[in-house]
């Protein structure tokens, strides 16, 4: 199904968030489900050179990368009637025009039990985006997003409220990726901020 799809029409639209969506959606929801998608792994492998970087020094954001064992774990907000068309215009620019996002149909699957899976539109910055940054090391990962800031604020804020936001709301759910960078970037930040 094409994002249009699931679109066209709709008086109901899941759309899920893994991002900064989790803990700022800025546009209005009917409700919200925590649950997971299939398929994909959640990486700091975007760049980002408005919301959390510049052109010179471009953050890293979260993007989904194709695995077909993984499942990543986020946030899925339900928005009906006039809600669709305002989140839609508010997303495109928040993330395809200014995050370089494109738009995919998945499957999110809600915690609990007696919970059916739903369709929902994602945000997925995919590697042949022009500033899709790719792998790198934990600790070259940690070290640009000490250093970057943009016009949303600086990149360890998008890192830490993504991993906090995780602890708190998904506490049984492992994300090594995710960790490993919080961890490495308070392992560099701590004498800085300590000596001050
Ligand atoms: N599409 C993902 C990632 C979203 C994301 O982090 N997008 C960036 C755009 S580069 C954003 O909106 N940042 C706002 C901010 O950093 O406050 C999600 O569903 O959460």
């Amino acid at each position: 199904m094409k994002p249009q799809d699931i679109v066209a029409g709709k008086s109901s639209l899941w759309i899920f968030g893994y991002g900064s969506l989790v803990w700022k959606p800025d546009f209005k929801y009917k409700r919200s489900k925590m649950g997971y998608i299939k398929g994909y792994k959640r990486r700091f492998w975007h760049g980002d050179s408005f919301h959390r970087g510049d052109d010179e020094m471009p953050g890293r954001v979260v993007t989904l990368i194709e695995e077909d064992d993984a499942c990543t774990w986020g946030v899925a907000f339900e928005v009906t009637g006039s809600q669709v068309e305002e989140s839609l215009k508010y997303l495109n620019v928040r993330e395809a025009v200014r995050g370089g996002y494109l738009t995919r149909v998945v499957e999110f699957f809600p915690r609990g039990t007696n919970q059916s899976p739903v369709q929902a539109l994602v945000y997925i910055a995919t590697p042949d985006n022009p500033i899709y940054l790719g792998p790198a090391s934990t600790e070259e990962i940690a070290a640009q997003i000490a250093v970057c800031k943009g016009k949303s604020g600086h990149n360890i804020e998008y890192l830490l409220r993504l991993a906090e936001f995780m602890r708190v709301s998904c506490p049984d759910v492992d994300d090594p990726h995710l960790f490993s960078i919080e961890a490495a970037v308070l392992t560099t930040m701590r004498p800085i901020l300590l000596a001050g």
